[in-house]
């Protein structure tokens, strides 16, 4: 541990860890977990892990929920992990298809799954973030811990924390949009996940046009037509081009948050037939896990104080206020829809509040 009282260092090697299929311990004021994911786990692996059959299965509010196993907790505790107790049937190919919502439509509900009382909730919730953070589904075995802890739920939190972005290197980079545009890259010590800013134009006296693009590698690279990022990424380059002078930031939230690996997951869900929020839901993630605060701090770095907004997304207004940039101005940033398309701009109007 660190003067400052955690390691952000430690959930980086954590997160490594679960990829690996290692076990974590995790402590937080209210106790200690040992955990294991199920998405890098095997039956030897768990074997290792819980060589008397004892482990119980640790699943995140929403997964829960869909698995009509919320009602088990009580009253008020809805937004809280949930923890199965073992029972003879809940075997390594059970939790699985617990944690893995792709057959849940091809496998008939098992059971009964009883929850038990789940001691040390900030460490689940720290757990459940660390999975997040390393792009697996979120639901672990979990035994009670009986060594030290490899992390904390204060490590957790300080992971990637904006105050710990730093400008790492600036280069001239002609775009097609913006010949003498400007590339600007941030990192923080602990976390891999590096972001840049685009900058266009000269500084005039005026609020910049601001873009915070979140991460598409589908739609940015590949031109899906899923979703509206390709066009909508085209579309900011151009305005901030015309309007003389503004940023893109390019956050590397991909899948708003849950990495492209559990983004896939959520478009193989969608091809049953759920809607963008279902298939997050479903999968044991939030609707958007996004932090806009990394967007405030980067553009604090860049002197930037007020912004004038391009985005239909008034939680993106509210985020970057929240973490202390004035945004003078919300500009729409509509695009055209096509056949591919349409439900999910629908879904985002309708159900995540998208100002289209
Ligand atoms: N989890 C998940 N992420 C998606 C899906 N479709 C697009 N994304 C991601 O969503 C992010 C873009 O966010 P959107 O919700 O489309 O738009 P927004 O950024 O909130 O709002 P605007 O500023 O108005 O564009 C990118 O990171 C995409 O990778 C999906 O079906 N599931
Ligand atoms: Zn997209």
């Amino acid at each position: 541990m660190s003067e400052l009282g955690s390691d952000p260092r430690a959930a980086a090697r954590a997160i490594d860890a679960m990829r690996r299929g290692w076990p974590v311990t995790v402590a937080g004021d209210d106790g200690a977990i040992r955990l294991l994911a199920i998405e890098s786990a095997d039956r030897d692996r768990l074997a290792t892990f819980d060589p008397d059959g004892q482990a119980g299965v640790l699943l995140s509010p929403s997964r829960a929920t869909t698995l009509k196993l919320g009602n088990q907790r009580a009253a008020g505790d809805m937004a809280r992990p949930v923890l199965l107790t073992r029972t003879p049937w809940l075997d390594f190919e059970t939790a699985v298809a617990l944690a893995d919502p792709q057959m849940d439509l091809a496998t008939p509900f098992k059971g009964p799954f009883p929850a038990t009382p789940l001691g040390p909730v900030t460490a689940a919730e720290a757990a459940l973030e660390l999975a997040r953070r390393a792009g697996m589904l979120p639901a672990f075995f979990l035994l009670p811990a009986t060594d030290n802890a490899d992390v904390t739920v204060a490590d957790v939190t300080e992971f990637a924390a904006p105050a710990n972005l730093a400008i790492a290197s600036r280069a001239r980079l002609p775009v097609a949009a913006a010949e003498t545009a400007e590339i600007v890259a941030f990192r923080t010590p602990d976390d891999p996940t590096d972001h840049v800013a685009l900058l266009i134009g000269t500084p005039d006296g005026r609020s910049p046009l601001v873009r915070l693009h979140s991460e598409c590698l589908t739609g940015d690279v590949l031109r899906s037509l899923k979703c509206d990022c390709g066009p909508q990424l085209d579309a900011a380059l151009a305005a901030i081009a015309a309007s003389g002078w503004g940023v893109l930031l390019y956050l590397r939230q991909e899948g708003r948050g849950i990495g492209l690996i559990n983004k896939l997951r959520a478009y193989a869900l969608q091809d049953q037939g759920f809607d963008t929020v279902d298939a997050n839901l479903r999968l044991g993630f939030a609707v958007d896990s996004r932090d806009f605060g990394v967007a405030a701090r980067m553009l604090a770095l860049l002197n930037i104080d007020t912004v004038r907004l391009l985005t239909n997304n008034p939680a993106k207004v509210a985020g970057l206020e929240a973490a202390g940039i004035v945004v003078a101005e919300r500009v729409p940033h509509i695009v055209a829809s096509n056949p591919h398309n349409h439900d999910y701009l629908a879904t985002k109007r309708d159900r995540t509040g998208h100002q289209l």
